[in-house]
């Protein structure tokens, strides 16, 4: 079996933990969220996911697990994995798997997201996970030769809504409809939620905010409470 398949395979039905602080924030270090990655790794996180070529250069260093890389970058509407450069950028970090935007919008260097895809194959080894927001894009994306399918942008593109946990209606949809592996990611808050996206088809689960993001997990708690 080709190594690219047996880090597919070592995600079935798994949990993937992406670890990202977002600009301004006291956790925005690459050492810190290599400690996060490294402490997700202790719970049982199959895979890593995480964003910054410092972050993921020391991750890959530090963590042994696969690990899906993107660079988000710029104020446009796409702004993971933006651009082919971004993407060649995030393949030379080492990590197994670029995640790149994967929605109909247009991109900054006006490359379609099958040519993205193409060239990555082409030029390097890495698995591509393509960040959709719904069942066409999903479609489109495995046609053009994504390895992994993701929720990632539901809810977070002007023609899509947010639901209040997972858009599990979403991975049922591309479950069905597609052969490569879905990735149920975006706001899953809960374990119960987490195997419910497996239960709806999901090969694998992505979960951030609720593990790694302390901020917000602290709001939600102290908003919980009478006097906030
Ligand atoms: C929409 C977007 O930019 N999502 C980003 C993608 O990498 C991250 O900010 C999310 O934290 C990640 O998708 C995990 O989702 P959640 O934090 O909801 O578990």
């Amino acid at each position: 079996m080709p190594l690219s398949n047996n880090v597919i395979e070592s995600l079935r039905g798994r949990l993937i933990v992406s670890c990202q602080a977002y600009p301004g924030e006291p956790m925005r270090d690459p050492r810190t969220m290599a400690r996060v990655a490294l402490s997700a790794a202790r719970g049982g996180a199959a895979a890593i996911r995480a964003q910054g070529l410092d972050d993921l250069r020391l991750i890959h260093q530090q963590v042994d697990l696969p690990v899906i890389g993107l660079w988000k970058d710029g104020d446009a509407p796409v702004y993971i994995t933006p651009t082919l450069e971004h993407a060649l950028a995030v393949a030379e970090t080492g990590v197994e798997i670029v995640a790149i935007d994967g929605t109909a919008q247009e991109r900054p260097d006006g490359r379609t997201v099958a040519e993205i895809i193409s060239e990555l194959h082409r030029r390097t080894g890495v698995l591509v996970m393509a960040d959709c927001s719904t069942l066409d894009e999903g479609r489109a994306a495995a046609d053009a030769g994504a390895d992994l399918v993701g929720t990632t942008l539901a809810g977070y593109t002007p023609y899509t809504t947010k639901t209040e946990g997972p858009n599990l209606q979403l991975v049922e949809q591309l479950a069905s409809a597609l052969e490569v592996p879905v990735v149920c990611e975006g706001r899953v808050h809960t374990p119960a939620q987490a195997r419910a996206a497996i239960d709806a088809g999901a090969f694998t689960v992505v979960v951030g905010t609720a593990i790694t993001h302390p901020a917000t997990i602290t709001g939600w708690f102290a908003g919980a409470l009478p006097r906030g």
